[in-house]
């Protein structure tokens, strides 16, 4: 089988407040984070939004120890999932590639290069799919292919999704029953599922197959974890003035504290270590929230880090993909159907119909950012929240 790699992909987070404001423009500056009809708007976009929220960010990052948790908990994953391959009688060389921060995906690519890797399992750490997650580290992945004919000599696959894996199922109904039986009257508890959320559009226009596979992820890990509590899906942590994916966990929260619930469990789901939005906005905000309705008995089931049994599931998943036949980056798009994934190389200059609508509507946000501030004396990112 010669050398074999697995490469995981990753968001990636800063190692420290300094670190907050370019890793807030690597993130603006992904057109799958801000899809932007024009390619020259998308950098100086990134720029100012980073820079307008930097302090914002930085003051959340600061609740929770000063910098993120991801590449030390992803480092983890990869020793233990190593080693669970190696005793499962798959050696491996492991990769990680982040997106916005350190180590890089272009970093990781250039080791996988220079170990002299003969076949290599792309495994994104994201249980669902979306464009903007898994779907942009591809996008990444093709553009390097493209750019350099050395890489055609690795035999790689990819596994665009995995949130039907039994190991993931089991890992997960094993952390909320173990959380459940922590209160006295488990079966009343309600299972609250928080997703992160994307812009309606994602799903709606671009065929972002996300919020399916979070509602059936979801419905399978109940099926898993087999109790009677009733349990709510909802989506977190939106960014900006646009419609996301409803309910707002927010929202929903306060809907049940209003109904009378008084126990409630949140379960993470669509991410598989803790990260800031674990941290800082559910066990922080989310807390509040629910406590400020009546919900006094409010806990959290930790995130899978590297539960056994996670690890397990994803080793069985990695040796299942090097004994099947290989799925290539270009397959992934006509894999889940319909995904329009950003497409601005194919953007055309000139009075197109496509240009006309952006012009009207970039007319349009000016004038309507124009009548906020001269009404409320703030500028538009203030007055939708970015700031
Ligand atoms: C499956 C998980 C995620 C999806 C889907 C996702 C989409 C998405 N995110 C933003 C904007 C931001 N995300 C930020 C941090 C962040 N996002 C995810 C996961 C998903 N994002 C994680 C795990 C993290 C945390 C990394 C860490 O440091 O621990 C941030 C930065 C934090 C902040 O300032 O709030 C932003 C901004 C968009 C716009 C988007 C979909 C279009
Ligand atoms: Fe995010």
């Amino acid at each position: 089988m010669g050398r074999v790699g697995v490469l995981l992909l990753n968001l990636g987070g800063p190692d420290r407040l300094e670190d907050v404001r370019p890793f807030l423009f690597n993130l603006f500056a992904d057109p799958e984070i801000i899809r932007l009809p024009f390619p020259w708007l998308q950098k100086p976009l990134a720029w100012w939004i980073s820079t307008v929220r930097t302090k914002r960010s930085q003051e959340n990052y600061k609740q929770i120890g000063g910098s993120s948790p991801l590449r030390r908990i992803t480092e983890a994953q990869a020793q233990a999932l190593q080693a669970r391959l190696e005793e499962k009688g798959q050696p491996t060389q492991m990769y990680i590639g982040m997106r916005y921060w350190h180590p890089f995906t272009e970093e990781a690519i250039a080791r996988i290069k220079r170990d002299g890797i003969d076949r290599l399992v792309i495994l994104p750490l994201y249980p669902q799919f979306s464009i903007s997650t898994s779907g942009s580290s591809f996008r990444l992945l093709q553009q390097m292919w493209l750019e350099d004919p050395k890489l055609n000599s690795i035999e790689y696959t990819v596994i665009p999704s995995w949130y039907k894996q039994p190991g993931y199922l089991q890992a997960m109904a094993q952390l909320i029953a173990q959380e459940l039986d922590g209160f006295s009257n488990p079966d009343a508890v309600h299972v609250f599922f928080s997703a992160h959320g994307v812009p309606k559009s994602y799903v709606e226009e671009a065929g972002d197959p996300y919020q399916q596979e979070i509602e059936e992820c979801t419905a399978l890990i109940m099926q898993t974890l087999n109790r009677p509590n009733s349990y709510t899906l909802a989506y977190q942590s939106r960014v900006g003035p646009v419609e996301w994916l409803q309910p707002y966990t927010e929202d929903a929260i306060q809907e049940l504290g209003q109904q009378g619930v008084q126990d409630m469990v949140v379960v993470p789901i669509s991410f598989v270590s803790e990260h800031i939005e674990t941290l800082q906005e559910i066990d922080m905000e989310y807390r509040e929230v629910a406590e400020s309705v009546g919900i006094h008995n409010f806990r959290r089931v930790p995130a899978l880090n590297t539960h056994t049994q996670f690890i397990d599931g994803m080793a069985d998943l990695t040796i299942e993909a090097l004994n099947s036949p290989s799925v290539k980056l270009s397959q992934v798009s006509q894999m889940k159907k319909r995904v329009k994934m950003y497409p601005q190389e194919r953007w055309q200059w000139g009075m197109t119909t496509s240009a006309e609508i952006w012009n009207g509507r970039i007319a349009m946000l000016g004038f309507i950012a124009l009548i906020i501030e001269l009404i409320t004396g703030k500028g538009l990112l203030h007055a939708v929240g970015i700031l």
